[in-house]
């Protein structure tokens, strides 16, 4: 098991959002993770990347644990991600945006930076040359010095990928990288999804709302509900199972009350 929870419980001023959870991600798989809104999974995206420290429960990438690691520090371990709402470094070109992701990799010092020196020299030629490879992965070749924000929405989503790509992670976690595209652009997203993971060996955990897609492109999914782990399996033991019928007919419900 790459990523593994163990019993994670979090609250906030006594509202428990994550309850006693266990969940694992296995090496190269692409893994999703649903449930209706307000279930928790943005929530265990930030407990697993050390945005928010659990109070209870262990967490661990290849064995090293993470409760207690700064965010940059889970990076520097393996994990990179792309939020819900696109992130991106307002004033820098696309190749900024991305070399700022392969930045953590950096090896040569402080002094050798200030000095300038030939080890700092080598390590920028080869921040760079990963961070084209990056952008020419997602489909950006010929973009790498427009401003970010200038490009499509849809373009900015495969930013946001590149930079992540660019931390030289073990496990990529993708918030809802769906949202706002059109049918074209979902399609392009399941063949690079597959493509990160076949070609790239990395592990994939994918949040997202987008049923046929999920479906598509999943070999293993897990439901959460009101912060409880409800159901795992393959698409099709998912899709079939009452407990997560249930919940998401539960959701409508709610909507058709509002
Ligand atoms: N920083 C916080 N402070 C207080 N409550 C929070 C905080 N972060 C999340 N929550 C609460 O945790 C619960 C779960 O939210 P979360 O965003 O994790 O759900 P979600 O499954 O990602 O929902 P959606 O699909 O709508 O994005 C919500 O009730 C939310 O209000």
């Amino acid at each position: 098991m790459l990523l593994q929870l163990k019993q994670v419980s979090l609250s906030f001023a006594g509202n428990t959002v994550l309850y006693d959870v266990n969940f694992g991600v296995d090496a190269g798989r692409i893994h999703s993770l649903i449930g209706p809104n307000g279930a928790g999974k943005t929530s265990m995206f930030n407990v697993i990347t050390g945005f928010y420290r659990p109070q209870q429960g262990e967490i661990t990438l290849d064995g090293e644990p993470i409760v207690k690691r700064k965010p940059h520090a889970v990076t520097r371990l393996g994990i990179a991600r792309t939020f819900q709402n696109v992130r991106l470094f307002r004033e820098m070109s696309v190749r900024e945006n991305v070399m700022a992701g392969q930045h953590c990799r950096s090896r040569a010092g402080a002094l050798a930076a200030i000095l300038r020196l030939p080890s700092q020299r080598a390590e920028e030629r080869r921040i760079l040359e990963t961070s084209l490879e990056c952008i020419d992965f997602v489909g950006l070749t010929g973009h790498q010095d427009r401003l970010a924000t200038n490009l499509a929405y849809g373009h900015q989503r495969r930013v946001e990928i590149a930079r992540a790509l660019a931390t030289e992670p073990k496990l990529l976690l993708l918030d809802e990288p769906a949202a706002g595209l059109n049918s074209g652009e979902k399609q392009a997203l399941i063949e690079l999804i597959r493509r990160i993971r076949d070609e790239r060996g990395v592990a994939v955990l994918l949040i997202e709302h987008d049923m046929g897609l999920v479906m598509n492109v999943s070999e293993h999914i897990s439901v959460l509900d009101h912060g409880s782990l409800i159901a795992e399996g393959d698409p099709q033991t998912v899709q079939n199972d009452p407990k997560v019928i249930e919940a998401y007919l539960g959701q409508d419900d709610e909507e058709l009350a509002l």
